[in-house]
């Protein structure tokens, strides 16, 4: 039997191999085309302030602060309506002395004025219902001050000042931000297209009828799925059927297109090794650790391909181990720490394999001193590769180190949020 590779040397290999996809080309994306999540390749500067013009925070009434200056409760300033300014293209008449506009929120200031009454402060109350009448005179029941519900230019950016910088991780309210400004794309780094190919005979793709059998196809959903929270595209999706011919017409197609092969199944022992068969310039190894012990790397052509084994737990466990990292380095995001955590319970392991049990945080119960308290960590399932139901309870991977076989409850283990 040919000798186990410890996880951190097959993680480092796998880095190495990938190592040309970290540098990525800068590519312009349309603010509405899928760019949450995705990261900044360059600052985005405001071509002009923001706002763009003077306008009025309120619907009220444009004035001079100097003219309603004596107004008060029981003593209202009465102006003549000079014009109507609502939130619409066009630009108001300067606004004569002693006279008011009224304006709506978001409407251009007149030249000259330079506060905004709000209507509840005026006799009006409220232009609900009044949009065609425009009365001629108002009382002004409250003084305001000069600049007082006006919304000055550049008062939320200045013209060329950087709005976002370099590396945010979009979220909606950095596209606001982005389309206030009238900035139409942005400059992101582009993602790793990632061929995901699952290969089995048995496999029935999403919506699909299983005969005798037959199974499912978890993985390919499952990483596609993974390679976008990762900050990957998917570029091409295959399901193939277990012939060694096919599979290699299959990823050579998909190689060509793509910068990165992920294929699932076919790579144990067994005598149907599809990939295995299918691809005999990569390397295939056994990795000292469960789930996910059998694994590949190599390229097809020039583009790397990384071979998962098939059960659904230790597809994605491998991808948590080898390949969540890489491709979040790729999309210029961190990578997930690994963190410390306390065992709920005792765990017994085999020798020899790291074992990456699924767990779950276990919470301090409501009211419960949570200053101080450790993060303690419950194993969820059994071992099983093929727990997948399992799985989805789960929020880590428990590591439990190689030499170990058993743990005590309190025991200290680093853990692999999912
Ligand atoms: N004699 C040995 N047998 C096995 C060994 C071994 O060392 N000696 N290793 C075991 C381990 S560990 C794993 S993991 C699996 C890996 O097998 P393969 O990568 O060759 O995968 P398959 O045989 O194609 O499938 C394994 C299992 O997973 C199911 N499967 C496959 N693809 C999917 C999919 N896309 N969605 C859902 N389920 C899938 C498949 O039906 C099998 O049940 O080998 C062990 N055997
Ligand atoms: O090591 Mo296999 O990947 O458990 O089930």
């Amino acid at each position: 039997m040919s000798e186990r590779v410890d996880v951190e040397q097959h993680r480092a290999d796998v880095a190495e191999l990938l190592a040309t996809l970290a540098d990525r080309p800068v590519e312009q994306v349309p603010l509405d085309q899928g760019v949450l999540g995705r990261v900044l390749a360059r600052d985005v500067t405001a071509p002009g302030p923001l706002p763009r013009f003077r306008n009025s925070q309120m619907d009220g009434f444009a004035v001079r602060a100097a003219d309603v200056a004596t107004a008060g409760p029981g003593a209202p300033v009465t102006l003549p309506v000079a014009g109507d300014v609502a939130a619409a293209p066009g630009e108001p008449a300067p606004l004569a002395p002693g006279t008011a506009v009224r304006i709506m929120t978001g409407a251009p200031v007149p030249e000259g004025a330079d506060a905004v009454v709000p209507v509840e402060d005026t006799d009006h109350v409220t232009f609900n219902g009044a949009a065609a009448a425009l009365a001629t005179t108002v009382d002004v029941a409250r003084a305001r001050m000069s600049g007082e519900f006006v919304r000055e230019p550049g008062s939320d950016v200045a013209a060329g000042a950087v709005v976002l910088p370099a590396g945010t991780v979009l979220a909606p309210h950095h596209v606001a931000a982005a389309a206030a400004c009238g900035v139409a794309h942005l400059a992101l780094r582009a993602q790793v297209s990632v061929a995901v190919v699952s290969t089995g005979s048995e496999l029935v793709g999403p919506g699909g009828e299983p005969g005798p059998g037959q199974i499912w196809d978890a993985n390919g959903p499952a990483l596609a799925a993974a390679v976008q929270a990762a900050g990957g595209r998917v570029g091409e999706r295959l399901t193939l059927a277990d012939d060694p011919a096919a599979v290699r017409a299959g990823l050579e197609r998909a190689a060509a297109g793509c910068d990165l092969v992920l294929t699932t199944g076919g790579v144990s022992q067994g005598a149907y090794e599809v990939v295995k068969d299918a691809l005999p310039e990569v390397v295939f190894r056994s990795v000292a650790m469960q789930p996910g012990g059998p694994q590949g790397f190599g390229r097809i052509g020039g583009t790397p391909v990384l071979t998962f084994p098939g059960n659904p737990v230790s597809a994605q466990v491998s991808f948590v181990v080898f390949l969540r990292d890489v491709l979040r380095r790729s999309a210029g995001l961190p990578p997930v720490e690994r963190m410390p955590a306390v065992l709920d319970g005792a765990v017994r392991s085999p020798a020899g394999k790291r074992q990456l049990l699924r767990g779950r945080w276990v919470r301090p119960a409501a009211g419960a001193a949570a200053v101080g308290a450790e993060e303690r960590v419950a194993v969820v399932g059994g071992p099983g590769s093929h727990l997948v139901a399992s799985m989805a309870a789960a929020d880590v991977l428990i590591d439990v180190p190689a030499a170990a076989t058993t743990l005590e409850p309190g025991a200290e283990v680093a853990v692999w949020p999912l």
